[in-house]
């Protein structure tokens, strides 16, 4: 067992009071995951301050309080650490406590509000087929070797980060590929993580609820390649306006991709239709089976991170190009009567623009476009308008519905997308709260070749309504509807 001492190595510390020599026997954050023996790292939080609980975690057994303010009465036996940062505190003790995992494989961080699910699945699946063992940790799903390990978070907490990371190493592999989500950045989610690289896909609006500015919400991503080591690579998008001044900070070696300029990875997109993209890279034509134009950027991503990890660039293409997307992004289903229904994790105003001009782009006659969306609640408020008018604006009829409206009331989520149809529009929108009602409804009304976006959801099993999730998938619900046509 480590001690304390050991754990706080590197940790800014204000004050002790107490014995730091004592070991410790895990790390808790919430009080009620408290063990016997335990350090209990107290963090402000979004809803309550983690300070309230300190006696809580003594009662249940912690021996050890980290914390930002000391609380006035403090109990005899227990050793109280006052920090300047308890999140970081967390992220740094987490790394110590199993022994510094990231440093044992070459980790590298996707940021970006769109598209890192996509970049993260395509690396795992592309270094699984190099031969490599990997791990990948993604809003999606975790996995270590093939084997799946359900995630709860894009980024997972600095706890569940290390301990999936250790056991990751103890499994062999020498790669791991994980989301950076701009949340898990500034809560120092991967504080004390050693990132081999980092990529920066775009930045759209999003998260505005939490961040409040764009502003910030731009700092918090850009916060991972400053953070980054100078042996380490940061690669962005240059086509991205923020691209640049993601990496105006960083120590790392900064290297560029771009489906428009000079960079040092340069693809020139040939052709995008249902079968796929015809790409131009590194002097070679190759077709990939992912869709859409977007999907061109992950692609180049993927292949500049591989090549900036010292990959063969013609062995990269030649298994990328065999690659399919990951679930429940641009995932189709065609019924037998040739409706064709996509199911697609769109949930900002970007990427839904993105996947409704792909659509767009891959009409061949005069099929109609319904799409199906809704905005999650907990979440964004700024952007329900928008998505719903973008929704309007590419197509020929449109459902609002509910995502996973969480503790809000369904109605006023749907009130507030309403509220970006204008009157123009409002003939070809309509409302309806129940989601499955609202996929049934679209499928009823398309004919053989019209198309069906039911976007937001992708590849989510549930839908959340006031702290409960229920059974339920987009892609699910499809087949059944197509079955009984
Ligand atoms: C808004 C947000 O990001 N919240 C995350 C944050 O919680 P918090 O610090 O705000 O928690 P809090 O409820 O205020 O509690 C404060 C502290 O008191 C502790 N506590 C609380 C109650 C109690 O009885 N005892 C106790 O000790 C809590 O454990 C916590 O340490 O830290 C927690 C631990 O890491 C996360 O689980 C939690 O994620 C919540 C559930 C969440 O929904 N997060 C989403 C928004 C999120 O993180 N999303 C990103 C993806 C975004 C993207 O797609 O780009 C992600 O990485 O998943
Ligand atoms: N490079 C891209 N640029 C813009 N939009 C994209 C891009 N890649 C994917 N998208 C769109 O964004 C959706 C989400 O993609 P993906 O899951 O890869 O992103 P993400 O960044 O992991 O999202 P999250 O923040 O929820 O984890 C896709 O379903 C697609 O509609
Ligand atoms: N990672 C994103 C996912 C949004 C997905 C959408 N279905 C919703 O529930 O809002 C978030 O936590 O904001
Ligand atoms: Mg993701």
């Amino acid at each position: 067992m480590k001690t304390l001492q050991e754990l706080l190595y590197k940790v800014q510390l204000l004050a002790t009071d107490g014995h730091t020599d004592k070991p410790v026997s895990g790390i808790a954050f919430d009080s009620r995951s408290v063990t016997e023996g335990n350090v209990f790292v107290a963090t402000v939080g979004t809803q309550v301050d983690g300070h309230q609980y300190i006696s809580k975690a003594i009662e249940k057994g912690a021996t050890a309080i980290v914390c930002q303010t000391l609380p006035e009465t403090r109990t005899e036996g227990i050793t109280y650490v006052q920090v300047r940062d308890s999140e970081k505190a967390l992220g740094l003790m987490a790394s110590r406590f199993y022994d510094n995992p990231s440093a044992k494989m070459k980790v590298v961080g996707i940021t970006g509000t769109n598209g890192k699910t996509t970049t993260v699945t395509l690396l795992y699946r592309l270094f699984r087929a190099l031969g490599y063992n990997v791990g990948l940790l993604s809003t999606v799903q975790n996995e270590i070797n093939g084997e799946v390990i359900p995630s709860t978070h894009t980024t997972p907490d600095a706890v569940q980060l290390n301990a999936l990371m250790a056991e990751m190493v103890r499994r062999g592999c020498t790669y791991c590929f994980m989301e950076a989500s701009s949340h898990a950045i500034v809560q120092h989610r991967i504080a004390g993580i050693q990132f081999a690289g980092a990529a920066f896909s775009n930045i759209t609006h999003d998260h505005l609820d939490y961040h409040q500015t764009f502003d910030n919400y731009i700092k918090a991503k850009k916060q991972l390649f400053d953070e980054l080591p100078v042996q380490a690579f940061a690669l962005v998008n240059i086509d991205d306006k923020r691209g640049r001044v993601m990496v105006q900070n960083t120590k790392a070696n900064i290297k560029t991709y771009s489906l428009q300029t000079m960079a040092d990875f340069r693809a020139r997109l040939i052709s995008n239709s249902l079968h796929g993209l015809h790409l131009e890279i590194n002097q070679q034509e190759v077709w990939f089976q992912l869709i859409g134009n977007f999907n061109a950027y992950n692609l180049l991503a993927v292949y500049g991170v591989a090549v900036s990890l010292g990959e063969d660039s013609d062995e990269v293409l030649r298994v990328l190009s065999s690659l399919p997307s990951a679930v429940g992004r641009f995932d189709r289903i065609v019924s037998a009567n040739g409706i064709t229904a996509i199911v697609d994790y769109a949930h900002t105003p970007d990427a839904l623009q993105n996947v409704l001009e792909t659509i767009a782009e891959l009409r061949t006659g005069n099929e109609k476009v319904i799409t199906i969306v809704g905005c999650g609640g907990n979440r964004d408020k700024t952007k329900r308008p928008i998505m719903a008018g973008v929704a309007c604006q590419f197509s020929d009829h449109v459902i609002l519905t509910s995502d996973n409206p969480r503790d809000e009331e369904p109605e006023d989520i749907l009130a507030q997308m309403q509220a970006g149809v204008t009157p123009s529009n409002f003939r070809k929108t309509q409302t309806i709260i129940d989601r499955e009602e609202a996929i049934r409804k679209a499928c009823a009304m398309a004919a053989p070749h019209d198309i069906v976006l039911v976007a937001g959801k992708g590849h989510e099993t549930y839908q959340e309504i006031k702290g409960v999730k229920y059974p339920f998938d987009d892609k699910k619900i499809i087949e059944a509807i197509f079955s009984t046509l």
